[in-house]
């Protein structure tokens, strides 16, 4: 045995660099001689940069293992370590096969990096993988074919991020709270798996119930939903006017409607009725839609009414899920107290406005500063439809009644207008008849007029999550929108909070603005409730106004008689009101 076997049977095993001890490694005749010198000739290069090339791969492979067989080497005295071997082999048996453990690992990080790139954030357990794609929500829950053609109908090519976790969450029949942005498609993230777990109708009475804060909203709910149902056989119904509704409920005739969609005033109020004039005891479903607004405290507390609807849906089937852009502490808690395991599901960042929509605010002043910056804004040439909220019907009026002649098609919408009238300018600005929509809180919330291009708040908004709604009637589906907000010095104490959602939406605003002084939770929360005085924004001299006023209350007392059913004044009276009318 000779210094190099004996080199070789010591260094079994161990890693010796050939690089840094390259004199050694030549004694041991590990390494070649390096040529002493370099020629240039074409002919050497090209013949010496192969074997270089070898030299360099062999001089590599002896650096991380000298007992591997290196070619150009002494091989057959190799002494080859089993337990190197075997380790090595064992290594690349597991390159190739991956244990439960390690697939479980990998599909974790799968499913992780899907919500992380939409931004969807889940708590609680046993939660399904989002599904990117209709097709594969299709596949893996075996969607009607029915249902989804008319997905692709409606022209949703892939689903919105809300979608992608609501959908296969509710399909697994788990009870949710769910909160995602201003038009990101949550009405179709509740009314897909609806339809999917209804399945054919089944003549029992109400299978899902949706309850929406405004009549406008359940409409709108309704029409998505007939438009979802097509070809399914699904009958959905929407309460339209108690009255009605109490005729049409007989116990036969609600048994051929599977969807309700309603208001929760008119579906207490059909349920308090003695017997009850609608039944609820078939639901599997029950949604809540725009959840934190029917949490909202006010005088007839939706909490109560909630409570009436949910004992009255006594199905031990029961699932139920709520719905909303903005997120309500008082929601969430109530949820983990009352729901199933619930899952909560959120999509961005907690109350943050729609990145889709531009915001600008524009200090007006005065109020009478506010029509002269909204009059700039025509003047500049508005982009049609154009939504311009206020904070009361009164002003509503007001602001309508200084428009009407400004040669811009406006109308205005508010509670004190008859359904008829609120339907039919719903309407008419749906199909592009009316640009200029003059609303009040009413149309804040859900309502999807698409391509609204600009959002005016004309009365600074009394809440964040206010301002969160009304912008967010732009900016819909992906498409780009803009708001304007005007304000007042009396605005200060609201500024900061609109301020800081506008910049955590991206916007730029005034470092003062965020710099102003904090209001308590419990100060916002009266302020929220309060409606601030302001100024009229009537230009009307007052005789002329108080004329108009008392015209408008006999014109209002006809139509109520009419429409409370009372045959109406007598002739001499009515002679009587229509010449006062006129002489006013
Ligand atoms: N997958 C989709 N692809 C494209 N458009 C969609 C998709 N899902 C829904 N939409 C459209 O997006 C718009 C907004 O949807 P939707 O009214 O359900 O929003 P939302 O999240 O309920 O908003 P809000 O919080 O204001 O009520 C609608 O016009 C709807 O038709």
């Amino acid at each position: 045995m000779d210094a190099r076997d004996l080199f070789r049977r010591l260094s079994a095993g161990a890693k010796f660099d050939t690089n840094r001890f390259k004199n050694d490694a030549v004694k041991f005749q590990l390494a070649p001689k390096q040529p002493s010198t370099i020629s240039l000739s074409n002919s050497t290069l090209n013949t010496d940069s192969t074997s270089a090339q070898k030299n360099h791969q062999q001089e590599n492979g002896f650096d991380n293992n000298p007992c591997e067989e290196n070619e150009g080497y002494p091989t057959e005295d190799n002494i080859v370590d089993p337990r190197a071997e075997i380790k090595a082999l064992r290594r690349e048996r597991r390159k190739k096969t991956k244990t439960p453990k390690e697939v479980a690992a990998l599909k974790k990080e799968e499913i992780s990096r899907k919500r992380k790139a939409h931004k969807i954030h889940v708590q609680g357990s046993d939660i399904p993988t989002p599904v990117e794609t209709f097709e594969e929500l299709a596949q893996q829950f075996s969607i009607k074919e029915e249902l989804i053609k008319n997905i692709q109908t409606r022209g949703y090519e892939v689903p919105t991020p809300i979608q992608m976790q609501a959908i296969p969450l509710m399909l697994k029949k788990r009870e949710i709270l769910a909160c995602a942005p201003t038009g990101s498609g949550k009405t179709a993230a509740f009314l897909v798996p609806i339809i999917h777990c209804l399945g054919a109708p089944q003549k029992k009475g109400f299978r899902a119930v949706i309850v929406s804060p405004t009549r406008e909203l359940a409409n709108q709910t309704h029409r998505e939903c007939v438009k979802l149902t097509e070809g399914i056989g699904l009958r959905c119904h929407v309460i339209d006017n108690v009255g009605k509704a109490t005729q049409k409920f007989g116990p036969k005739s609600s048994q051929r409607f599977d969807i309700l969609i309603t208001t929760p005033n008119r579906l207490v109020f059909l349920l308090s009725q003695e017997p009850p004039a609608i039944s609820l005891k078939n639901v599997e479903w029950l949604i809540v839609d725009e959840s934190d607004k029917l949490f909202e405290e006010g005088r007839q507390g939706f909490r109560d009414q909630l409570g009436a609807i949910y004992r009255a849906c006594d199905s031990n089937q029961i699932r139920r899920a709520f719905f909303s852009a903005t997120f309500a502490f008082d929601v969430q808690e109530w949820c983990k107290l009352n729901l199933d395991n619930v899952v909560m599901l959120t999509v961005g960042q907690k109350n943050s406005a729609s990145e889709k929509v531009e915001q600008q605010l524009i200090f007006a002043g005065s109020e009478g500063g506010k029509l002269m910056a909204f009059r700039n804004l025509i003047v500049e040439g508005l982009n049609p439809p154009v939504l311009v909220f206020v904070q009361t019907k009164e002003r509503a009026k007001e602001l309508y009644t200084e428009l009407v002649y400004d040669g811009i098609n406006v109308d205005v919408i508010h509670a004190e207008r008859s359904q008829l009238q609120r339907d039919n300018v719903v309407k008419s600005f749906r199909s592009g008849q009316i640009w200029v929509l003059i609303c009040t809180e009413l149309m804040g919330r859900g309502i999807d007029f698409k391509g609204v291009n600009l959002v005016v708040n004309y009365d600074f908004p009394p809440s964040a999550i206010s301002y969160i709604h009304r912008i967010g009637r732009t900016g819909r589906a992906g498409r780009p929108g803009k708001a304007i907000t005007f304000f007042t010095e009396s605005d200060g104490v609201y500024l900061r909070k609109i301020a800081t959602v506008m910049r955590n939406s991206g916007c730029e605003v005034p470092e003062y603005m965020l710099q102003m002084k904090k209001t308590s939770k419990s100060d916002a929360k009266k302020m929220a409730k309060k409606i601030p005085t302001r100024k009229s924004i009537s230009t009307e001299p007052l005789p002329d106004k108080i004329k108009r006023k008392k015209r408008e209350r006999i014109i209002a007392n006809v139509r109520k008689s009419k429409q409370n059913g009372q045959q109406g004044p007598s002739a001499k009276r009515r002679k009587i009101m229509t010449s006062n009318v006129k002489n006013n």
